[in-house]
């Protein structure tokens, strides 16, 4: 095949690949890229710029009341903004799949294989390449070095000594989360690296996945007529690329480590910082034919000429022993591992380095807590554990990638499914590690009551899940830093309870412990101006709280509403109690969230104002879509209304609640009969029932409620809740309008849309694409059959979010057909497993097995 035929072939970013090589033991889905590649849309984040002026006069107040508790944050107080509305994360179009497993930490290497995005202190984000931090080439012949090259097309100011600017058109990336695939046809060498890089992200494990390590596995292609010696050198700078790096005091030490005949050796970073401090480790294997040599340290920031002629040599490193002297002020350090052998003329070998990190003990900003991380029960939390955790990994990630293929296989086989789905569906699952995720231990000597404070939840097995999984929390978004925002946990839950349910189980817990709780600190709302207390009793959070803050400790960090007035919250705890059920067959938790269920479904009653089985929003944005007004029945929140009734009736009959079963039954019936009255219209259900100009919009979220209960095969006989005639016209509706007359059908479903096929403008969301919304969506319409138009509708947002706009491990919350798009890396879209939920379902598979592992069989 022709180089250019088969770039064409491999996707729409690999035009400019002109090598030859296909790399070796590459998945054949997956998100590839050139490395030479140019992403040309230029997007900006949603700013003050792109406010209509209608809508800038309609949140004035807000404006000004945001405005000024930014100011105080920022300013006064030093800290960071849960929202930091006036200074978003610029984009950059350079991201690939995170290292590192679940609750760890992680570090994103960029598609070009730079280290550009860190998250080890728990939640907070910094976005920097540390240009040290490199991988570099050694090829010698009889004695002679004839290449050496860093792996990377960049040409920094720093380190000048070494040859960069590898050439991009000779290299492509390869995603397939949890691992990711670099080739290198080194240009004239007749020699070909495949870098395959893995992280332990395992569904249904609950230990190797928790482990803050990536492995590089360097498969070595000889094509020529004569033996190589080939050295990667693996170099790292000690710290993460912020101004910490030069505060002085940290040091560098070579290790080995051996166990059970297996030996790795490397160095150690000790990043010495009053909080959090940490360790890396970089290493490799030693094994017959692979020796591994190590510099301890050197300046990163100088020419790096001592390294560079070092491993010019003879394709080694100098091996020094002991400790390096800790830094000085405003000095910095790097260390380097290489690992070398001999590959025989038209042969192959393995050379197998990692990254580990070790951070046990963490706080979050308030630094009120300590917090050990879930990998301290395995591997200690004395801060000494980084050359363990690397053994633990180089002779372990075979076992792992096992366990991704044999889990991955059915799936990425199955000739049914277009390829860009394989590659969204693994590729979006980067959040669940790389979504700030935490993954801690309860503390030994924590009670129920410390857990259940002074009201009492009465959650029998609260402490024993919590003692053996351990607590969870990811972010909204890498931009919304708030945990476990539940509205929009309510979409992505699916990636949890599907892959990790006792993750999934551990959060709900959590959740219910909320509940029962209140926070009476009083406050003012910056949408609403009105001051009320944090939290209310016998009601759903919204977030479990902010990583500059303590979180778990002091939830509803989220001060635009007053969530207590949210309509969906409380709604989407009970659709996740039985749809875990469902899935999981726990019936202790079902038992144990029972009561939670009722208290959190009494609260909502109050919003059925006039007693007709149908809750009513409140006339502002009082769910989540939190800028997007709602007013009397609305399709969203009376769907999920009454998805929750049902699913209370069912839990009620599993657990023999007669009286309950009947209380909700009777309101079932009524508020079905109040829907189907207020906002069916003859083709979809209207966006309110207000009578106001956007009544009517089409909202293409309307069959939410739907979507949880055929998740939940909760669609059929006693327990259809929506006429299936009227489900099928709405997704049709749906498909015409917000997909097929938005964006030339390109781009997904607009969230709001006219009937006359112009989008709802009358809020800053009502226009927007949701891309988690649409992947929900997508699973709708394939749970109702429509099959082919739920493909079309989610394929526009991957292509749009990865091959457009350059937005690979970042997806946003949403964008705007032109010009915009909002929140980077967001939990939304990990709704995206709801999609193969649905898939298996149709192909018979209900509900999951009951016991790990879960092999999805083909849809
Ligand atoms: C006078 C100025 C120049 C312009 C004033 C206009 C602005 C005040 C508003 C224009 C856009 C608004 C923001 C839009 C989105 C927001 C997100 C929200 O947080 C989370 O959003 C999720 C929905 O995307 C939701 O599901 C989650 O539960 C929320 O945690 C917070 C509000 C806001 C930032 C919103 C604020 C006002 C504008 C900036």
């Amino acid at each position: 095949m022709a180089a250019a035929e088969a770039a064409e072939v491999a996707g729409p970013l690999m035009r400019r690949y002109e090598g030859a090589a296909r790399g070796r033991g590459v998945a054949e889905a997956g998100w590839r890229v050139c490395l030479a590649h140019r992403f040309e849309e230029p997007r900006q984040p949603y700013g003050a710029a792109d406010v209509p002026l209608r809508d800038v006069l309609r949140h004035i107040g807000l404006a000004l009341r945001y405005f000024r508790w930014w100011y105080k944050k920022t300013h006064l107080e030093k800290k960071p903004a849960f929202i930091d509305l006036l200074c978003a994360v610029p984009l950059q179009q350079i991201y690939g799949c995170p290292l590192g497993g679940i609750g760890g930490g992680t570090i994103t290497r960029g598609w070009q294989g730079e280290f550009c995005r860190w998250q080890l202190n728990p939640g907070i984000y910094h976005y920097e390449t540390v240009i040290a931090n490199q991988f570099t080439v050694c090829l010698r012949c009889k004695g002679q070095t004839i290449y050496q090259q860093v792996l990377s097309v960049e040409r920094p100011s720093t380190l000048q000594g070494w040859n960069w600017g590898y050439c991009g058109q000779y290299a492509f990336y390869h995603a397939l989360y949890p691992r990711a695939w670099m080739v290198y046809d080194l240009p004239g060498q007749n020699v070909v690296l495949t870098c395959r890089q893995v992280s332990p992200v395992i569904p249904h494990d609950y230990k190797d996945s928790s482990l803050p390590v990536g492995v590089f596995i360097w498969e070595v292609e000889n094509g020529r007529d004569e033996d190589v010696d080939v050295s990667i050198m693996f170099s790292m700078q000690n710290g993460t690329g912020t101004k910490e790096d030069g505060n002085g005091g940290h040091w560098n030490e070579p290790f080995t480590f051996e166990k059970e005949g297996e030996q790795v050796a490397g160095v150690l970073l000790h990043h010495c910082t009053h909080v959090n401090p940490f360790t890396l480790a970089i290493s490799a294997r030693e094994k017959t034919g692979t020796e591994v040599t190590h510099l301890t340290a050197f300046n990163p920031a100088g020419s790096g000429r001592e390294v560079w002629q070092d491993l010019l040599q003879d394709g080694r490193l100098d091996s020094p022993t002991g400790k390096s002297s800790p830094t000085e002020k405003g000095e910095m350090t790097a260390a380097a591992v290489c690992a070398s052998c001999r590959v025989p003329a038209q042969g192959h070998r393995t050379l197998e380095l990692a990254l580990a990190w070790d951070m046990p003990r963490v706080y979050f900003g308030s630094k009120e807590k300590l917090h050990l991380r879930r990998y301290t029960r395995f591997f200690g939390s004395g801060g000494d554990a980084a050359s363990a955790l690397s053994h633990h990994a180089l002779t372990h990630y075979e076992e792992w990638e096992k366990k991704i293929e044999a889990w991955q296989k059915p799936i990425l086989e199955n000739s049914q499914l277009p390829s860009w789905y394989k590659s969204a569906l693994f590729n979006e699952l980067y959040f669940v590690t790389d979504g700030g995720t935490i993954w801690v231990e309860l503390p030994p000597d924590c009670c129920a009551e410390d857990l259940q404070g002074p009201a009492g939840a009465g959650l029998s097995h609260l402490l024993p899940v919590l003692r053996e999984y351990g607590r969870f929390a990811y972010l909204e978004g890498q931009e919304y830093r708030m945990y476990n925002t539940y509205d929009v946990h309510f979409y992505a839950s699916f990636a949890l309870v599907m892959l990790w349910p006792k993750l999934q189980i551990s959060l709900q817990y959590d959740i219910a412990v909320t509940v029962v709780n209140e926070d009476v600190q009083p406050r003012q709302y910056l949408v609403c101006g009105q001051t009320a207390q944090v939290k209310l009793k016998n009601v759903v959070p919204h977030d479990i709280g902010d990583p500059g803050d303590e979180p778990w400790q002091r939830v509803n960090a989220y001060l635009m509403h007053d969530t207590a007035d949210w309509k969906d919250l409380n709604l989407k705890f009970v659709l996740q109690v039985y749809r875990d059920y469902y899935l999981t067959h726990d019936l202790l938790y079902l038992q144990d969230m029972w009561p939670v269920c009722q208290a959190v479904m009494e609260s909502e009653l109050k919003f059925d104002t006039d007693n007709d089985g149908l809750i009513e929003n409140g006339g502002f944005a009082d769910q989540t879509y939190d800028a997007w007004v709602v007013n009397g029945p609305s399709a969203y929140c009376g769907g999920l209304w009454l998805a929750a009734v049902c699913m209370m009736c069912k839990m009620a009959e599993v657990l023999g609640d007669t009286e309950i079963q009947q209380k909700y039954m009777d309101i079932l019936s009524k508020g079905k009969e109040a829907f189907e009255r207020l906002l069916w219209n003859g083709k979809y259900y209207n966006y309110d029932s207000s009578g106001s100009d956007t009544s009517s919009s089409i909202m293409s979220d309307q069959c939410a409620g739907q979507w949880f209960l055929g998740a939940c095969g909760l669609d059929k006989g006693e327990f259809e809740v929506f006429p299936k005639s009227h489900v099928v016209s709405a997704l049709k509706t749906i498909f015409e309008k917000n997909v097929m007359s938005f964006a030339g059908g390109t781009m997904g479903a607009v969230n709001g849309m006219r009937p006359d096929g112009v989008p709802d403008t009358s809020s800053v969301q009502s226009d927007e694409v949701w891309i988690g919304v649409v992947y929900a969506l997508a699973a709708t319409m394939i749970q109702e059959g429509l099959v082919e138009e739920g493909f079309h509708t989610a394929e526009g947002c991957y292509r749009t979010v990865w091959e457009q706009l350059g937005m690979a491990f970042q997806t946003p919350e949403a964008y705007r057909e032109k010009k915009v798009y909002r929140s980077l890396a967001y939990m939304r879209p990990l709704s995206i497993w709801s999609m193969q939920l649905a898939l298996e379902r149709r192909a018979g598979q209900a509900p999951a097995p009951l016991q790990p592992p879960q092999v999805p069989i083909h849809p």
